[in-house]
């Protein structure tokens, strides 16, 4: 099972539960602003506690307040994309990407060329976070979480304030991800266009 999700967060001041089970390799997971979808990738990360309920992340347990599993966020095997993307803005490209490379808990997986040639960032390793494209961001975002050997990714609207034809290049980088690497996505999304594209199973929050 990729996802396997029956849980109520709290962020704010009203409860939002999330249930769903997925067996997909791309799961699209859509709804208002505000409706929780951020939370719910944070829970599965495990940043945000549930309150009760169960969480299975790529046939894993990772939280199940019945049996009192509560799997801290390093040991989840998550591969984590913010919305903000998050770089260290410190560190060149590079960097950043060897620091995801630190963190993979597996040998044998995808190594750095290749990484760094399937998302086209050769040509930037040597520059800071402050000078690069938002487009740009979001490729070495995706490589520094694609480094780290995670067991499963969460993409947190990786295609949001793009121009058309970088939305459109990432979309074809995110669909040979779905394709040739074999770790179930959970990607959240506001456009109809995005999820019909990418997704073989969506969840709506409500
Ligand atoms: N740290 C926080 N403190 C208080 N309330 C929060 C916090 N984080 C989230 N919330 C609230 O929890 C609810 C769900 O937020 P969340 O960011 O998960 O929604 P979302 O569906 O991802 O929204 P968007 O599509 O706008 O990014 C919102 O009402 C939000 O205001």
């Amino acid at each position: 099972m990729s996802f396997d999700l029956d849980c109520t967060v709290q962020p704010g001041d009203r409860p939002i539960r999330a249930s769903f089970s997925s067996n997909a390799r791309l799961t699209a997971l859509v709804g208002p602003s505000g409706a929780g979808k951020t939370s719910v990738l944070n829970a599965i990360a495990g940043t945000l506690h549930p309150i009760s309920g169960r969480i299975v992340a790529a046939g894993e347990v990772l939280f199940d307040s019945a049996a009192g599993v509560d799997l801290p966020p390093e040991a989840r095997g998550a591969g984590y994309v913010f919305q903000d993307a998050r770089l260290f803005p410190h560190r060149r490209v590079l960097a950043n990407l060897t620091y995801g490379e630190k963190l993979a808990r597996r040998a044998g997986w995808i190594g750095r060329d290749e990484v760094v040639d399937l998302l086209g960032i050769g040509h930037l390793l040597d520059r800071w976070p402050a000078t690069l494209s938002g487009g740009e961001v979001r490729r070495v975002a995706i490589a520094r979480a694609l480094l780290c050997a995670p067991r499963f990714l969460l993409l947190d609207e990786p295609l949001s304030s793009l121009d058309a034809e970088k939305a459109e290049r990432l979309a074809a980088l995110i669909e040979r991800i779905r394709d040739e690497i074999s770790v179930p996505i959970l990607l959240v999304s506001h456009s109809a266009e995005e999820v019909e594209r990418l997704a073989e199973q969506v969840v709506t929050l409500t």
